[in-house]
């Protein structure tokens, strides 16, 4: 057994069933699950990363923050840290250098990232691709895929022009083909959830859950 495995509860403890869901949302946390779940995240998490994966706009930076915010453990988007180090968007650095370099320096971020300890991490759409960064993903973290349908995908993401993998003559159909060729490694993912057409909270709060179903199954397996 791993170290960072949950410990046995109290009786009941896993028995969701038996169990009435309090919510502790707050008007500054509205939609935080209940104390419980987040515990139980918490220990199942151990000191890991929770890594989000999955196609541009099915959340992983919306929905990564929220979670980080709900645990209180650090988060870090791999985007936002590769635009800080580079000091240039990510628009530009492809435009500039190429998507060869730019999946270098992602590369190198993630290792970074997956350093020291519990947080949340976010990374862009093409990362879990990188058989490198799968492994250490799998090594120092627990990734969940953001799984969402094409028209989801595409209602977000074309409110904006920032993605460059999208500038393309047509970008739904370029959507469709990076889903053709990315889901069955995303599938790869221990735990995946449904990216909708639903509130960031309620994703956030499935996200929890699974997480939570980690402990509690490393739970009934400790006897
Ligand atoms: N559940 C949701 N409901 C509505 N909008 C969402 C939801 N999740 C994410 N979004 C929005 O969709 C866009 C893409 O989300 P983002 O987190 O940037 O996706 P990703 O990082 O996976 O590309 C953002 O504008 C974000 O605020
Ligand atoms: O899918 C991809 O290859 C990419 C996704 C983007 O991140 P999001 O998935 O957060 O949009 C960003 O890393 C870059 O534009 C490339
Ligand atoms: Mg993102």
């Amino acid at each position: 057994m791993s170290r960072w495995r949950a410990r046995p509860g109290p009786p009941g403890w896993g028995d969701r069933s038996t169990e009435r869901s309090v919510t502790h949302a707050t008007a500054a946390n509205p939609g935080r699950p209940a104390e419980r779940d987040i515990s139980r995240a918490l220990a199942a998490l151990g000191p890991r990363k929770l890594v989000f994966v999955g196609l541009m706009g099915a959340g992983k930076s919306a929905i990564g923050r929220l979670v980080a915010q709900w645990l209180q453990v650090p988060f870090f988007d791999s985007d936002h840290e590769i635009e800080r180090a580079s000091r240039m968007s990510i628009s530009d650095l492809f435009a500039a250098y190429g998507e060869a370099e730019f999946r270098a320096l992602e590369a190198r971020v993630i290792r970074r990232l997956m350093k020291n300890g519990a947080g949340v991490v976010s990374t862009g759409g093409g990362a879990y691709m990188n058989e490198k960064n799968r492994r250490v993903i799998g090594d120092k973290g627990l990734a969940v895929w953001l799984d969402a349908e094409l028209d989801v995908l595409w209602e977000r993401v074309s409110r904006r022009d920032n993605r460059p993998l999208l500038k393309t003559e047509d970008p739904k159909g370029t959507l469709q083909t990076l889903m053709e060729a990315r889901y069955p490694v995303y599938a790869t993912a221990p735990l995946r959830v449904l990216s909708r057409d639903a509130p960031r909270e309620t994703i956030a709060g499935e996200v929890i859950s699974a997480l939570a179903a980690v402990a509690a199954q490393d739970t009934g397996n400790v006897s």
